[in-house]
């Protein structure tokens, strides 16, 4: 009998677009007379979003547990990105002879640590449509399996070959991951915490490298440790896959496929005691909105989707933002110390690395953290705009340090060191990178994760995936050129480099991005449709957090008063 609930309704379903929809007549909900009436005094305003609908988002608030367990589950391919990219730095150094009975040259840890980068870029392309044509949950699922593969891989290889084919396949997993974890969590946060939400993935990301790091220094000294540190990640990636066994996918994935039965019952584990016509009312406004995605097979969708990213100016603004965000994140630097920072400090002569690089993926995961509660109060642009110069500054600050070193890298594994011991120097460069992750973990290692706020939904899965391709292509390029860099240009040429681009980045944030904070998804398309309009972004942004802070004294006076919680607000009805 639930099978059939919608069935009329999406049987009926004509091709009209996201126009209003009144429903007055409620569309073969199963004959429930009371329902039916409700809806009928129901009206359904036009949206382009089903993020910006406000059936049940509006009526209700609470965060339930499941959703805060989905997150939690969704949030293991944002632990598992972390854990992967991160474990690579001490395992390097670890590794000595073990593959090939020889030391590895530079090249072979570029090689290495880039594979992962190449698999997540290559799989990241495809990740998004992936998504739409199977389900968010079943491609998480796919990715549990590659990261068994890849890790398996890794723990019996002893070739470099074979280490690197492991790490490339771990790679695919992770591309997969890291597109469709936020993207997961997207769809299912109530609209007024979604960034927040988002964010425990980039914390779950940036704890799974401290963890790798900790991890890394404790089995520093074990014999073939670092294939235990590999062997570790199928940890974490079989809960996944065994969670996912029980949990569902996403109500608009359900929608998108037209299983409405299966998108109301998520639904309405989702929101606390929300009424089942308001559930109802939901379902229609997410199917409604499904018919604007032009084109009816899946192969004319993605070409249209292409086509509309490119030709519709707020959608390509959205496009470059959500690449060039991602690309400053890679192009500034802080991935060479993420996957290098082992074999850095090591180089320079620093007895405990590995107890460096831990304070360095911490002040990642504690900036994060401050990231998290800076988001929606203080804004996206401002933490970007303070994160940016503080990063600028840290790395002049490296590269002068480097430069009194006199550090070179040779070829081979080799540094020589001019002033040699532990010197003052060595101490500002440890300072200054630690100051250079903070900074960094503020702003732009965290902001742009929320790229799918940039994105209306019908060019949402295809603008993620571009946008998360960049990020890899650009992680790929530092992992496969940083070492040859140091040997180039020395230390402090590269450092200075990553502080140019740095500062450069920073003027384009300055000028090219908006504040969405605050903002409801149609109105960042408003903002984008005639160009950056930064000072609009930032005017709309205050009133809408005044509006907010309005609406929540409101709502603590109702309480007082006794409002009900189970009553629609006013605002919903009408007639
Ligand atoms: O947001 C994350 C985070 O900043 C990580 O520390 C970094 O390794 C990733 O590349 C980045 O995407």
């Amino acid at each position: 009998m639930a099978q059939h609930k919608f069935a009329d309704y999406h049987a009926d379903k004509g091709d009209s677009g996201a126009a209003a929809v009144s429903s007055g007549s409620p569309v073969g909900v199963d004959g429930v007379d009371a329902d039916a009436d409700a809806l009928s005094r129901i009206q359904i305003k036009p949206v382009n979003d089903e993020d910006d609908t406000s059936v049940i988002i509006t009526f209700n608030q609470d965060v339930s547990w499941f959703i805060v367990v989905l997150t939690f589950v969704a949030s293991i391919s944002g632990f598992m990105f972390g854990y992967d990219t991160g474990y690579i730095s001490s395992a390097l150094v670890s590794m000595g002879t073990d593959l090939d009975n020889r030391l590895l040259t530079y090249g072979d840890k570029e090689i290495i640590t880039a594979a992962t980068s190449l698999g997540a870029l290559l799989s990241s392309i495809v990740a998004g449509t992936c998504a739409d044509i199977w389900g968010r949950k079943p491609c998480i699922m796919f990715s549990n399996l590659l990261f068994v593969v890849g890790a398996a891989l890794q723990v019996s290889a002893h070739t470099f070959w074979q280490m690197a084919a492991g790490r490339l396949v771990m790679g695919f997993g992770v591309g997969i991951g890291s597109l469709i974890s936020p993207l997961f969590i997207g769809e299912i946060a109530p609209k007024m915490i979604r960034g927040r939400l988002v964010v425990i993935n980039s914390l779950c990301l940036t704890g799974g490298q401290l963890i790798a790091y900790g991890c890394g220094a404790g089995l520093d000294k074990v014999h073939n440790g670092w294939r235990i540190l590999v062997g570790l990640s199928l940890i974490p990636t079989c809960v996944q896959f065994g969670c996912f066994c029980f949990l569902p996918d996403t109500p608009r994935y359900y929608v998108m496929k037209g299983q409405l039965d299966k998108a109301a019952k998520v639904l309405a584990k989702s929101y606390n005691n929300a009424p089942e016509e308001l559930i109802q009312q939901k379902i229609i406004e997410l199917n409604t909105l499904n018919r604007v995605i032009p084109g009816n097979s899946v192969g004319k969708r993605v070409i249209n989707t292409i086509k509309e990213i490119h030709t519709v100016p707020s959608n390509f603004r959205a496009l470059i933002l959500g690449c060039a965000m991602q690309g400053i994140q890679q192009f500034c630097g802080w991935n060479s110390l993420m996957y290098f920072s082992g074999t850095i400090f090591e180089t320079v002569g620093f007895k405990n690395s590995t107890a460096v690089s831990i304070v360095v993926a911490g002040t990642n995961f504690i900036f994060t953290l401050v990231a998290f509660f800076a988001i929606d109060r203080i804004g996206r642009r401002v933490i970007l705009l303070i994160g940016l110069p503080g990063m600028c500054v840290s790395l002049v600050v490296c590269a002068i340090a480097f430069h009194y070193m006199g550090v070179r890298f040779e070829g081979g594994g080799n540094a020589v060191i001019e002033h040699g011991g532990f010197s003052a120097w060595g101490i500002v460069v440890i300072l200054s990178i630690i100051m250079y992750a903070a900074f960094y973990a503020l702003g732009i290692g965290t902001v742009p994760w929320q790229q799918s706020e940039l994105f209306p939904q019908a060019v949402r899965g295809i603008g993620t995936s571009f946008s998360t391709a960049t990020n890899w292509a650009g992680s790929m390029v530092i992992a496969s050129t940083f070492l040859t860099m140091l040997q180039n240009i020395t230390p402090t040429g590269t450092f200075a480099l990553f502080a140019a681009l740095s500062f450069v980045s920073f003027l384009f944030i300055y000028f090219c991005y908006p504040e969405l904070s605050g903002l409801e998804l149609e109105e960042v398309q408003m903002i984008l449709k005639d160009g950056f309009n930064i000072k609009a972004s930032q005017r709309l942004a205050k009133k809408r957090k005044q509006q907010m802070a309005n609406q929540k004294d409101a709502i603590h006076d109702d309480k007082l008063q006794g409002y009900n919680k189970n009553k629609p607000s006013d605002e919903l009805m009408e007639g």
